[in-house]
């Protein structure tokens, strides 16, 4: 928020990536670069290791092989994750979630000033919520509970933002009210990573894209990585995952 840009310090770069779970890789051997103050999707099938990359990203799994090197610290990224994994039934209201993105940034211990106040309030009119501020967020509708996240993520200022799945289940005007943040974003300089489904959004709003079926696709400009070829490419290899398969022995 501000209206400063958020120059991002660096970009993110992943060598040889291999993430598992109990030993079978969900991320295979995955190598390159999200460049500061890109806007990149992350697509592929279901089951593609999608999100298992942004957690990998984010720092809350760790690569069973390879590195991921950061130009960010931890208080550099604001973290959506999928509408699933969060719980709604905590009885937190609107405005002290969104209060969560100031103490996300700076520290937990950092008592909460008047301009936090004044900025979650502007936080929730720019996302279209403004009055909801005392109303318990199990109340909200999903596309209100979204755009209440994402006024966190404004709030949270990072230079470093990942979505994961940001607009599903989420109806058409939320979607274009909150598409019209991420581009903001991207305008002020900030480096936006999004795992998403649908191709026609990330074709019209995305200009980079990584296409994964565990193991990198494509990635580059998004209308070369999303060709009928690689496409086709991504749905063969997720008809032929085996779920039992072992992690692969480092190369010698
Ligand atoms: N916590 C977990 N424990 C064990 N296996 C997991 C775990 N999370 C994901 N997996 C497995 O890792 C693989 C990749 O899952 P992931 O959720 O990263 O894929 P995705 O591309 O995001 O899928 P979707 O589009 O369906 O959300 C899948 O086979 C999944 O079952």
């Amino acid at each position: 928020m501000g209206g400063q840009p958020a120059m991002s310090s660096g970009g993110i770069d992943l060598t040889n990536v291999t993430i598992t779970y109990d030993r079978h890789p969900a991320v295979h051997h995955l190598s390159g670069r999200i460049e500061a103050g890109s806007l990149t999707a992350i697509a592929g099938p279901n089951g593609a290791g999608k999100s298992t990359l942004l957690k990998a990203i984010m720092g809350e799994l760790k690569p069973a092989e390879g590195k991921i090197i950061k130009g960010f610290t931890a208080s550099d990224i604001g973290y959506l994750p999928q509408a699933a994994e969060i719980n709604r039934r905590f009885p937190i209201s609107v405005l002290d979630t969104v209060m969560l993105g100031a103490w996300k940034r700076s520290g937990a211990f950092r008592a909460v000033g008047r301009q936090d106040m004044i900025k979650a309030g502007d936080a929730l009119s720019a996302v279209g919520l403004e009055g909801f501020e005392r109303r318990p967020v199990g109340s909200l509708s999903a596309g209100q509970f979204q755009r209440v996240l994402f006024a966190r993520l404004l709030l949270q200022d990072a230079p470093l933002i990942l979505l994961d799945e940001p607009f599903t289940a989420i109806d058409a005007r939320t979607t274009r009210d909150l598409i019209d943040i991420v581009c903001r974003w991207h305008g002020e300089g900030r480096t936006v990573v999004a795992v998403l489904h649908d191709f026609d959004q990330v074709r019209a709003h995305f200009p980079q894209t990584l296409l994964i079926a565990r193991e990198l696709i494509a990635w580059g400009r998004t209308e070369e990585a999303l060709s009928p070829a690689n496409l086709l490419t991504a749905r063969a290899m997720a008809e032929r995952w085996d779920e039992n398969a072992a992690i692969c022995e480092p190369a010698a």
